[in-house]
């Protein structure tokens, strides 16, 4: 019998994030409580360590992060010379790949070493997404700036000013919504790799390029641009009775494990409604609502973490193609926690395939073909 997907195959056992009737914990913390009270910073120690970290420990990580931020001098230069004109996905993926070539520790699979990686991939990857959308608008990549917390850094180093307290607090949270989900496919595809035993950067490298479909992380910037193409609330209805008639999904909606809902959408909902409002645009939150209401009353699908995300990221003044890549800069953290426990107890993934093709063939010449 084939699982086509592998829909309901427990593949491996985690000790990192569960999803049981519906509820998300992060090592054995609620979502919800998480989201409420903890910084990013801490959900990353959270995750890589299994337990939340001491004052002392947690401005270690501060420090580190701060510190591994920088990107190779020689690889930033050379980024001015890359097409920009590209999904940032690719070059996101194609920039963690070559940072693996500027890396002394590259080949060193000790844990020590794929811990310290962990943190310094987790430091890079914003400077990367940011020094591409600036680079890409003609202007200079600007450098992190110390002080500042994770989320704050990245709203900085994208726009070149410090964000309000309500923008950085509102992007934590959704870095923290985002950072870990069980064995998602971006994550099955990280541990896959690591499970050759091959180097922490080719297991990211992986898991970008799975996270970049829409069927998976790239549906917010889907949703995105769905919203862009409707426009005005009176134009939901229409739009969406063509996608029914046209039996195309909604992107934004479904989720393969929850049934009765996305524990994280709530809180990206409440975060679009906050926003919409400080910023006297309510209409991208007013639209998602009214799409959320009628897919839910007609499909009986509801939204899954990309849908109120994307209007999010939108009131936070960030370009709907940086919205994956955004995913990717909370999601190293629970891809590197991932492949770490591979690594700790390792086995070859290596699933069989039902053959349904050919048989019996036999070979013909080229010329009698
Ligand atoms: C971070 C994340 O990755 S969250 C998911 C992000 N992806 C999206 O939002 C894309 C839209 N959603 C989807 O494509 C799906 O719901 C997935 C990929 C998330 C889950 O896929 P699966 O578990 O394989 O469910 P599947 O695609 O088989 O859907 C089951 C049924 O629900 C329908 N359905 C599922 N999602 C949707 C949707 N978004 N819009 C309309 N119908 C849908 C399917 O058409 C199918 O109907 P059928 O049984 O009549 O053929
Ligand atoms: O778990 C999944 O299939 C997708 C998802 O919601 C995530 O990766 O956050």
């Amino acid at each position: 019998m084939v699982a086509k997907g592998l829909e309901g195959v427990v593949a491996l056992t985690s000790e990192i994030s569960s999803i049981v009737d519906g509820v998300l914990t992060y090592r054995g913390y609620d979502i919800d409580d998480l989201a409420d009270h903890a910084t990013f910073e801490e959900v990353s120690y959270l995750l890589w360590n299994g337990r939340l970290p001491s004052k002392s420990e947690l401005e270690q990580l501060k420090q580190e992060l701060e510190a591994y931020a920088a990107l190779p001098e020689q690889l930033l230069e050379q980024y001015k010379s890359w097409p920009l004109d590209g999904h940032p996905m690719n070059f996101l993926r194609t920039a963690v790949s070559a940072l693996s070539l500027y890396d002394a520790e590259t080949e060193d699979n000790s844990h020590y070493a794929n811990y310290r990686k962990s943190v310094r991939l987790t430091a890079q990857l914003p400077v990367i997404v940011a020094a591409f959308a600036r680079l890409r608008a003609g202007n200079e990549p600007v450098a992190p700036k110390p002080g500042l917390s994770f989320a704050a850094n990245f709203l900085y180093m994208l726009n070149g000013e410090v964000p309000s307290d309500v923008a950085a607090k509102a992007f934590d949270k959704a870095l923290v919504l985002h950072a870990d989900h069980e064995l998602n496919a971006s994550t099955f595809a990280a541990r896959v790799t690591a499970a050759t035993l091959t180097d922490i950067y080719s297991d990211v490298t992986s898991a970008i390029g799975a996270l970049k479909g829409p069927l998976h992380g790239g549906a917010n910037e889907q949703v995105m641009e769905m919203l862009k193409e409707i426009d005005s609330l009176d134009r939901v209805e229409t739009y969406l009775q063509a996608k029914f008639d046209n039996k195309e999904k909604i992107m934004g909606f479904g989720h393969r494990v929850y049934k009765d809902g996305d524990p994280r959408a709530k809180h990206l909902r409440e975060m679009s409604r906050q926003l919409g409002e400080q910023m006297g645009e309510t209409k991208w939150y007013e639209m998602s609502i009214k799409l959320d209401e009628l897919v839910v009353s007609q499909k009986g699908i509801l939204p899954n973490v990309d849908f109120y995300s994307a209007s999010v990221y939108n009131y936070l003044g960030i370009q709907s193609d940086i919205f994956t890549p955004i995913f990717a800069i909370s999601r190293i953290t629970g891809w590197t926690a991932h492949a770490l426990e591979q690594y700790s107890n390792n086995r070859l993934i290596r699933p069989r395939a039902d053959y349904t093709g050919l048989v019996n063939q036999k070979y013909v010449p080229i010329e009698q073909r």
